[in-house]
């Protein structure tokens, strides 16, 4: 059932499984858990339902979702030194679904590379490419595009699932930009081939994306998990919203380690506060900057940073809030010959209601389809000159190292333009070798932590998004877009050389909102991370993480198909064990 507040909660009821944070990760493995009748799931997530949002469900506006709204954290960053010591924005959803719920819906499964430095670093194959391929058929489900049109040759369906829960799909509205985006991978294709599907193991070129959209509609965990099992009154999930968890409870001592199986929630810093404990597992999915956040609270953490803030050390894990790692996100802008873009919608309120009343009874036209159209994944040179001092951070060869996302619309770049047509190439960084941190602000859990994503701060990460831009300019010299592209607008204008270029992008650069790495997974028995490769919290009893925030290395495209992938994991591992 859904609760809205802790008095509701049934008393006499014993939860195996409490779950914190009912975000993308959380929402699967409640739902997996759940499946085993005799096992009740609680979930407490400190935000409203998705459902409470309908502007959540149309994919066109996922970039009014967030910042400054009610359902993101509205977090911001310490100011920035690779950004020009500018503090930014750093969105994450709360509310049911967390991030997915307000994500651009991007859906990439990785390289093989990635998945296989997971098993290397961790030293547990299941986390290998092999090994998660049959998780990932099961996850997803792709559908036709919201426009239904013909899709051959713009993925490769033999390497999807066709009945998991998460539906996916292609654009479902044509663009501008669609034709003369895949006609400069026929003129350029030394530099920029054309990839078929993506989502092969095999990322590198540019094609068509998928997202996880179905039915000109959001797909996000709550709507493909959480959702059909409240709908149908599953007895052995719970719900509780509205609720933050502010603190992880030592209930015991085994084999020497505390178990930790307490969870103490409220709706607000004056309380009141309630305690629950599960009687096999809490299993926290609160995200890269809620789950070290909690964790620390709760003196899991750095013992002599915790003893600043007299938070009594329960494990000592310098490694929580560390190694955060992020994308970069620099749009950049260029004028074009058009005589409409999706702006035009924005700036007409009877052409908006128009487009809108076409969604909410068909699901069908611009807004049944997210902002982006084509995506690229590339790689810097192997000659360059970066290489003399810094080793490739990239999982390997077949890995990109920046990405381009194509957007026919300006709505990115600051401030919106009144007029005229304009479309984007943002030029992503994908491999950073900058590392930041999550650290205690207070102990007050309603007050935010000091969020530190170290975004540029690295030679490398400013010489690989300085190429980038650099590339995105040879792709727009292609012959394709001549006579349609009128040359680099606004903050962008101008800006050709490399130092220009550096500037431009430590003052308009911004986040892909990424984090991860913050709990991150090593070998058992490692003196360094946070989690075991199941999970498992170092050094505790009864305690896991399941999130974003578990990658030892971020991931190298859109991380949301990797989180499903951890959790449904995690959900088989517990589920073995039961
Ligand atoms: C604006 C935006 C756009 C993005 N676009 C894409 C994209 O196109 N493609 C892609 O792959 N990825 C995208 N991402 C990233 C992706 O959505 C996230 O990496 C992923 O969803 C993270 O999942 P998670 O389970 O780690 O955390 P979340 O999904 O954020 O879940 C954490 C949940 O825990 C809750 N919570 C936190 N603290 C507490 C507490 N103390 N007590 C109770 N509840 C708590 C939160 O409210 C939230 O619901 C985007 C993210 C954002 C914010």
């Amino acid at each position: 059932a859904l609760y809205t507040a802790p008095s509701q909660l049934p008393n006499s009821k014993k939860y195996d499984y409490i779950i914190v944070g009912g975000g993308t990760a959380g929402n699967v493995i409640a739902t997996r858990l759940s499946e085993n009748a005799s096992k009740n799931v609680l979930v407490i997530e400190a935000g409203p339902s998705n459902l409470d949002f309908e502007e959540a469900a149309i994919p066109f506006v996922c970039v009014e979702l967030s910042p400054n709204t009610p359902e993101d954290w509205n977090y911001t960053t310490v100011p920035q030194p690779g950004l020009n010591e500018r503090s930014i924005n750093y969105p994450r959803g709360r509310l049911l679904g967390g991030s997915s719920s307000i994500n651009y819906m991007i859906w990439n499964t990785g390289s093989t590379e990635d998945w296989n430095r997971y098993a290397t670093v961790t030293g547990d194959s299941g986390w290998s490419w092999n090994s998660v391929q049959p998780i990932i058929k099961s996850i997803e489900s792709l559908v036709p595009p919201a426009d239904h049109h013909d899709t051959t040759g713009q993925v490769i369906p033999s390497l999807h699932g066709t009945s998991g829960p998460v539906g996916i799909s292609l654009q479902g509205y044509p663009s501008l930009l669609d034709n003369r985006t895949i006609a400069t991978t026929k003129e350029l294709p030394a530099e920029f081939p054309y990839n078929e599907d993506m989502n092969s193991g095999f990322p590198l070129g540019l094609g068509w994306p998928q997202f996880s959209v179905a039915d000109g509609t959001r797909v996000s965990s709550a709507t493909a998990y959480l959702e059909p099992a409240l709908n149908a009154n599953r007895s052995s999930l719970d719900v509780l919203i509205n609720t933050q968890v502010t603190k992880l409870i030592q209930t015991g001592t085994s084999q020497g380690a505390p178990v930790i199986l307490g969870v103490q929630f409220a709706q607000s810093a004056s309380g009141p506060f309630y305690a629950k404990n599960a009687t096999t597992e809490v299993i926290v999915s609160a995200g890269s900057i809620g789950s070290p956040q909690l964790l620390m609270l709760s003196g899991i953490g750095d013992k002599k940073a915790l003893a600043k803030f007299s938070i009594k050390s329960v494990v000592n894990l310098p490694d929580v809030g560390q190694n955060m790692q992020d994308h970069t996100v620099l749009p950049n802008a260029w004028s074009i010959n058009a005589s409409f873009t999706p702006d035009d919608i924005a700036r007409n309120a009877t052409l908006f209601d128009e487009v809108l009343t076409q969604w909410a009874t068909t699901q069908t036209g611009q807004f049944a389809t997210p902002p982006a159209t084509n995506i690229g994944w590339f790689r810097i040179p192997n000659d360059s000159s970066i290489y003399k001092t810094t080793k490739d951070p990239s999982p390997g060869p077949n890995s990109p190292h920046y990405e381009f996302i194509f957007a026919v619309f300006d709505s990115f770049a600051e401030p919106e333009p009144t007029s005229g047509h304009y479309m984007i190439i943002s030029t992503n960084l994908f491999s950073p070798t900058s590392r930041g941190s999550v650290t205690l602000a207070s102990t007050n859990p309603f007050d935010f932590p000091l969020i530190d994503p170290a975004l540029l701060d690295s030679a490398f990460d400013i010489f690989t998004i300085t190429e980038a831009v650099k590339a995105a300019q040879r792709f727009m010299a292609a012959p394709a877009w001549d006579g349609f592209q009128l040359g680099q607008y606004g903050d962008f204008a101008g800006v050709t050389s490399d130092a220009a270029i550096e500037q431009y992008a430590r003052n308009s650069a911004a986040t892909v909102f990424h984090p991860a790495g913050t709990a991150y997974m090593s070998p058992y028995n490692a003196p360094h991370g946070v989690t075991n490769p199941d999970l498992t919290v170092k050094g505790t009893k009864g305690l896991r993480v399941v999130d974003a925030s578990i990658f030892p290395y971020i991931p190298s495209m859109h991380p949301q198909g990797f989180v499903y992938v951890v959790a449904e994991r995690v959900a088989r591992l517990i589920e073995a064990r039961q």
